[in-house]
C-alpha cells in the first residue's frame, strides 16, 4: 500500500516495506485496511492535486492503531532515541510511536512556532514552499532518530528534516510515512532511509 491517488505509477526506487512479507505475496493484512481508509480528494488544495486525506483513517480507531502498530513493530528494539514528527500530520502518528518504543518526541515545526533557539531549513513542496525548525538541544549528538510524517511526495520535507537533524549530529536511521506518491521519484533524498507502509 502507500501509493495513493495518482495515475501512471513509476515506482519510487528502492523503498523498504514497513512489514516485509514473510514470503512473496504474503502482505500484512492490515495494509489493505489502511490503504482503504485513506480518502483521496481531487483538486485540493489546488487544481490538479490529488490530496491524500488521512483524517478519514483517524475516524477508525482500529485502522489508526494498525498504522501506528506497524511502525512500532518495525522500530521497537532498534535503539531509537527519538522520533521526530513533522508538523502537522507527523504530530498525529509520531507521539504514539515514540511512546510505544520508549523514545523522546521531537516536533519539527513550521517557522515561528518554537519559543527557544532554533535551527531552520527551507524546502519546496508539491504546492508551495515552506520551512521547518527544530529546537537547539532537542537532539543529542549520536541520537538514533526516526522521522515520521503521513506522506512523502517530492521528498522536500523529509530532506529538510534529515538536514536539520544531521546538522545537530543525529543519526537518522529512517523516515517513516504512511503514503508515498508514486509520481515522485524523490531522487534527492536518501531513499534507502524512506519507508512507506
Ligand atoms: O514530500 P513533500 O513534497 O515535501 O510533501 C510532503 C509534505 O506535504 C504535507 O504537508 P504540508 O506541507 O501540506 O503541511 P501540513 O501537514 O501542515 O498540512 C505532508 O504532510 C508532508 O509533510
Ligand atoms: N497529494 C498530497 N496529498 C496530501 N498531502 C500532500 N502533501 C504534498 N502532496 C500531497
Amino acid at each position: 500500500m502507500g501509493e495513493q491517488g495518482t495515475s501512471g505509477s513509476e515506482g519510487g526506487g528502492k523503498v523498504a516495506e514497513a512489514q516485509a512479507p514473510a514470503k512473496k505475496g504474503a502482505a500484512d493484512p492490515r495494509l489493505q485496511g489502511i490503504s482503504d481508509a485513506i480518502r483521496v480528494v481531487p483538486h485540493f488544495p489546488k487544481p490538479g492535486i490529488m490530496f491524500n486525506d488521512i483524517t478519514a483513517l483517524l475516524l477508525r480507531p482500529g485502522v489508526f492503531k494498525d498504522a501506528v502498530d506497524l511502525f512500532v513493530e518495525r522500530y521497537r528494539g532498534m535503539g531509537i532515541a527519538a522520533v521526530a514528527g513533522i508538523e502537522a500530520r507527523g504530530f498525529i502518528f509520531g507521539p504514539a510511536i515514540a511512546l510505544a518504543i520508549g523514545a523522546k518526541f521531537i516536533p519539527l515545526r513550521k517557522p515561528g512556532k518554537l519559543p527557544g533557539a532554533v535551527i531552520s531549513e527551507n524546502y519546496t513542496l508539491e504546492y508551495g514552499t515552506d520551512c521547518l525548525e527544530m529546537h537547539v538541544g532537542a537532539v543529542e549528538p549520536g541520537d538514533r532518530v526516526v522521522v515520521v510524517d503521513d506522506l512523502v511526495a517530492t521528498g522536500g520535507t523529509l530532506s529538510a528534516a534529515i538536514k536539520l537533524l544531521e546538522r545537530a549530529a543525529a543519526d537518522v536511521v529512517e523516515c517513516a510515512c504512511l503514503i508515498g506518491l508514486p509520481k515522485f521519484k524523490v531522487p534527492h533524498i536518501r531513499i534507502s532511509k524512506k519507508t512507506c507502509i
